[in-house]
């Protein structure tokens, strides 16, 4: 396991798999989810989440240019308080609310172009690209935490390595591994 932590402003899905464990690589990964307030008001206790954060969404709601707009705002606070290397995905999300939409597809693509970000249409309702924005998160934190899991990987070999030399030769010599097998 692997945690890493992120912070998330939409409402949870049923998608996500128990627990918050993603797979990716082969590698499960607990995911630790924070949903900050979006409101003005709360943005004291919000940029103390920032600092623990290994990937971030930014999120806004494509019936809602105002929060599309609000998305520079989060940017610049995100690159003032999270850690360096923090992974940023856009997301533009209730994509079911088609007829209410406000924010064109390709305003969120420009976007996540100029701030060098993926980007998603999500919808909390149907679903859509929830686990495929989640995995993809999960996918640039490891790659950003390659060298670390890399020497997990090495280190965890090695003492698996290790016992089982330790089991080899804790062994008993019977009849198959005993030079003494063909006394009588
Ligand atoms: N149609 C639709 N509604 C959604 C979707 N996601 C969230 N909502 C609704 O939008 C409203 C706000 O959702 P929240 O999860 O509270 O949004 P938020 O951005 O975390 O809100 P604050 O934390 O108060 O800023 C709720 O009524 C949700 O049910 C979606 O994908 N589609």
């Amino acid at each position: 396991m692997f945690p890493i932590s992120k912070l998330w402003f939409m409402m949870p899905t049923p998608d996500l798999p128990p627990k918050n464990t993603i797979e990716v690589d082969g590698i499960k990964v607990r995911i630790q989810i924070w949903d900050t307030a979006g409101q003005e008001r709360y943005q004291t206790i919000t940029k103390q989440y920032y600092r623990r954060a290994q990937g971030i969404f930014l999120v806004y709601d494509i019936s809602s240019e105002r929060s599309y707009q609000h998305i520079m705002k989060w940017v610049s606070d995100v690159d003032e308080y999270a850690p360096e290397g923090v992974q940023k995905i856009l997301i533009g999300n209730k994509a079911d609310e088609e007829q209410k939409r406000q924010v064109g597809r390709e305003q969120g693509q420009q976007l996540a172009k100029e701030y060098g970000m993926d980007f998603y249409e999500t919808s909390a309702c149907t679903n859509l690209n929830i686990k495929e924005s989640f995995t993809r998160l999960t996918e640039l934190v490891l790659q950003a935490h390659r060298k670390e899991l890399d020497g997990l990987r090495i280190r965890a070999s090695n003492e698996l390595a290790l016992a089982e030399l330790e089991e080899e030769e804790g062994k008993p010599e019977g009849p198959a591994n005993s030079s003494k097998t063909c006394w009588c």
